[in-house]
C-alpha cells in the first residue's frame, strides 16, 4: 500500500504491467513470515549439519564429500524455484484478470447486471479461461521443476549409497563392527533429510528475495511512471510558453493582498505533515519545493499541454492554450472521450504533461510542492470513492484535520445539498456506513453521491475547485440548482483566495452558468467563452446548446 500510492502522482496505477505485478506481489507477500521462519530453520539447520559433519569426519575422512553431495540438489532447487517463478509472472496478466473476474461475481453491484443479462455463466467461463491459462503455465514449470529437484536428489543418493558401501567395505574387511555400519546408514539418512530441508528453506529464502525484488520494481515504476516533467519543460512546438486566451467575462474581483505568493501563515492552515493520526498525505512529493500562493492573482494558465497517456499511443488531449481567469467559474463540455477528465488531473497535478505547461500564477506545477498544490484542492468527482466509516468521517476526510469537526461536516453537507440525509441515518453523523461494519447502513447511489459531494465541500479556501460530473445521478433540475447555489458560494470563495472552479457537466442548462465555458474537441480546445459569447458564435457549442434545449422543450 505505501509503495503504490508512495507517490504524487497516479500515471503507474494506469498501466497494466503495473497491474500485473501488483498481483504477484499481492500473492506472495504472504511469503514474507514463511520467509522469516525459514531464516530462523536455516540457521538451525546449519548448526545440525555441522555437527553431522563432525561425526563423519571421526567415522571415516572420506564421508567428508557426503555433505558435498548436498550441493547438486541445492543447486537443483534454486533452478527449480526460479522456473515456477517465471512461470508466475508469465501467467500474472491471466491470474490478474481471472481474480477480477471472481470479485466481479461476487460483488453486490455487479450482481444485478450479471442476472439479468444472464452473464453468471459467460462470466465463469472467462474465470475458467483465465484462470485455467495461469495454472497450465504453473502446473508445466511445477512438472520440469520437479524433475530438476529429483535429478538434484538423485546425486545426492549416489553419494549416499557410496558412503555406505565405504563402511561396508571396510566393515567385510574386518576394520569395523556392525555397529559403525548401522552408525553410518542413519547418519546418512540424516543428512539426507536435512538437505531436503535445507532444500525447503532455501526456496523460501529465494521467494522471500523475490518479493524483495519485485517490492524494488514496483517502487521503480511508481518513480519513474510518475516523475512529473522537469521544470521548464518544452512546449509542445508551435505553442509559446504563455498565451493569452482574452476571455471577456465578468468576474469577482479578488481582494488585493500584499504578497500573492508564500504566505508562510497562510500555508502552516493547510500543512498537515505526515502523521497520520492528524492527517495529511504520507507520499514522496515528486514536484518541486514551491509552495502554491496564498491567494490567486491571475489564474492558471495551460499552455501546449500534451497529454499521452502511458503505453498510449496517440495523445489524448494536444497543444491545449487556455487561461483560467483567477475567480472564475469555467465549465468544460465536449462528448464522452474529448478528454475533459484528463484535463482536470492534469490541473490537480494527478498526470504531468507529456510536454507543455501548467502555470499557477505563471509558476509552473512542476516546480510546486505537489502535496501542497493537493491541499489546496476541491475535488468531486463521478467516480467517487465510498469511504465505508462513520458518515461523520466519510464527509470529514475532505479535509482530514478537521474530520471530526461537526459545524464543518454539517456546513459541508448544506453546500452540497445534503443536509437532509444525516437526519434520515439512525444515528446521524454517528453511523457507520457500509457492508464493511457488522451495523453500517446502506445508503443509495444517489445518498453515497451526495456525502461525495458534501466532502468536495470540506476545504474552506481552495485555489482550485474541481467537479467532474459529481452530479450526474441527480436530476438536470436538481443539478441546475445546486450549481446556481454553488456558483454563488465560488464566487464567495474566489473574492476570499481567488479560486477557479471547475466543472464538467453534460448539461448545458448547468454550464451556461459558468463564466468561462471550454469546449473540447478532436483532443484540443474547440471554443472558449461565455455562454453568450459562444452562442453568438454559432459555432459547436451554440448547436450542441440547441439540440438539448429542443429536446427539453
Ligand atoms: N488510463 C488511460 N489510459 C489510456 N487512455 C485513457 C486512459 N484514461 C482515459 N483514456 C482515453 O483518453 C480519452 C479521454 O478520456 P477522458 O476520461 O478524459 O474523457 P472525458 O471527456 O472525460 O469523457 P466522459 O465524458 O465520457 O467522461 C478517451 O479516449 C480515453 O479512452
Amino acid at each position: 500500500m505505501d509503495v503504490t500510492n508512495g507517490s504524487s502522482g497516479m500515471a503507474h496505477v494506469e498501466r497494466p504491467d503495473f497491474a500485473d505485478k501488483i498481483t504477484v506481489l499481492e500473492q506472495d507477500v504472504q511469503q514474507l513470515r514463511v520467509g522469516l521462519q525459514a531464516v530462523l530453520t536455516g540457521v538451525g539447520l546449519a548448526v545440525a549439519m555441522t555437527l553431522t559433519t563432525v561425526v563423519l569426519a571421526v567415522l571415516h575422512p572420506l564421508l567428508l564429500l557426503l555433505p558435498l553431495a548436498a550441493v547438486p540438489p541445492l543447486l537443483a532447487g534454486r533452478r527449480a524455484e526460479r522456473m515456477v517463478n517465471r512461470a508466475r509472472e508469465g501467467g500474472a496478466e491471466s491470474t490478474r484478470r481471472a481474480l477480477g473476474l471472481f470479485r466481479l461475481s461476487t460483488d453486490a453491484a455487479a450482481g444485478k447486471e450479471l442476472r439479468i443479462f444472464g452473464l453468471t455463466g459467460e462470466v465463469r467461463r472467462r474465470h475458467r479461461g483465465h484462470w485455467q491459462d495461469a495454472t497450465r503455465r504453473l502446473w508445466r514449470a511445477q512438472l520440469v521443476a520437479s524433475l530438476v529437484r529429483m535429478t538434484g536428489q538423485l546425486a545426492f543418493t549416489a553419494g549416499y549409497i557410496g558412503a555406505v558401501l565405504v563402511i561396508l567395505r571396510d566393515a567385510v574387511a574386518g576394520r569395523r563392527g556392525v555397529g559403525d555400519v548401522i552408525l553410518v546408514v542413519t547418519i546418512a539418512a540424516q543428512v539426507n533429510q536435512q538437505v531436503a530441508a535445507a532444500v525447503g528453506v532455501l526456496q523460501d529464502l529465494q521467494r522471500l528475495r523475490s518479493v524483495y525484488r519485485r517490492l524494488d520494481e514496483v517502487h521503480d515504476l511508481v518513480r519513474t511512471a510518475d516523475r512529473p516533467a522537469p521544470p521548464g519543460y518544452a512546449a509542445a512546438p508551435g505553442h509559446p510558453a504563455s498565451v493569452d486566451h482574452p476571455v471577456s467575462v465578468d468576474l469577482p474581483t479578488p481582494v488585493d493582498e500584499p504578497s500573492p505568493v508564500d504566505h508562510p501563515g497562510s500555508v502552516d492552515a493547510w500543512s498537515v505533515g505526515g502523521d497520520p493520526t492528524s492527517g495529511g498525505d504520507t507520499a514522496r512529493d515528486t514536484g518541486g519545493a514551491g509552495l502554491p500562493p496564498a491567494r490567486l492573482r491571475e489564474g492558471i494558465r495551460l499552455a501546449g499541454v500534451t497529454l499521452r497517456y502511458p503505453g498510449g499511443s496517440q495523445p489524448v488531449v494536444t497543444g491545449i492554450d487556455l487561461h483560467l481567469p483567477a475567480g472564475a467559474t469555467v465549465a468544460v463540455v465536449g462528448e464522452n472521450g474529448a478528454g475533459k477528465t484528463t484535463v482536470v488531473k492534469l490541473l490537480c497535478g494527478l498526470l504531468a504533461p507529456t510536454s507543455g505547461r501548467i502555470l499557477v500564477d505563471g509558476v509552473e506545477l512542476g516546480e510546486l510542492s505537489v502535496p501542497r498544490w493537493r491541499e489546496r484542492i476541491a475535488a468531486g468527482f463521478q467516480d467517487f470513492v465510498r469511504f465505508e466509516l462513520p458518515a461523520r468521517h466519510t464527509v470529514g476526510v475532505g479535509d482530514l484535520p478537521r474530520r471530526d469537526d461537526d459545524p464543518a461536516v454539517r456546513a459541508a453537507l448544506g453546500r452540497a445539498g445534503a443536509e437532509d440525509l444525516i437526519g434520515q441515518l439512525d444515528a446521524g453523523l454517528d453511523t457507520p456506513l457500509g457492508r464493511s461494519h457488522t451495523d453500517g447502513a446502506e445508503l443509495s447511489g444517489g445518498q453515497w453521491q451526495k456525502l461525495a459531494l458534501g466532502r468536495a465541500f470540506m476545504r474552506d479556501d481552495p485555489l482550485l475547485v474541481v467537479l467532474d460530473e459529481p452530479t450526474a445521478a441527480l436530476d438536470a433540475e436538481a443539478e441546475h440548482a445546486l450549481f446556481a447555489r454553488y456558483r454563488d458560494q465560488a464566487r464567495e470563495v474566489a473574492g476570499r483566495t481567488g479560486a477557479v472552479s471547475v466543472f464538467v457537466s453534460h448539461r448545458f442548462s448547468t454550464v451556461q452558468l459558468a463564466d468561462v465555458i471550454v469546449v473540447l474537441a478532436d483532443g484540443g480546445v474547440a471554443e472558449v467563452g461565455s455562454h453568450a459569447d459562444l452562442l453568438a458564435a454559432g459555432g459547436h457549442y451554440a448547436e450542441m446548446f440547441e439540440l438539448q434545449a429542443r429536446a427539453y422543450r
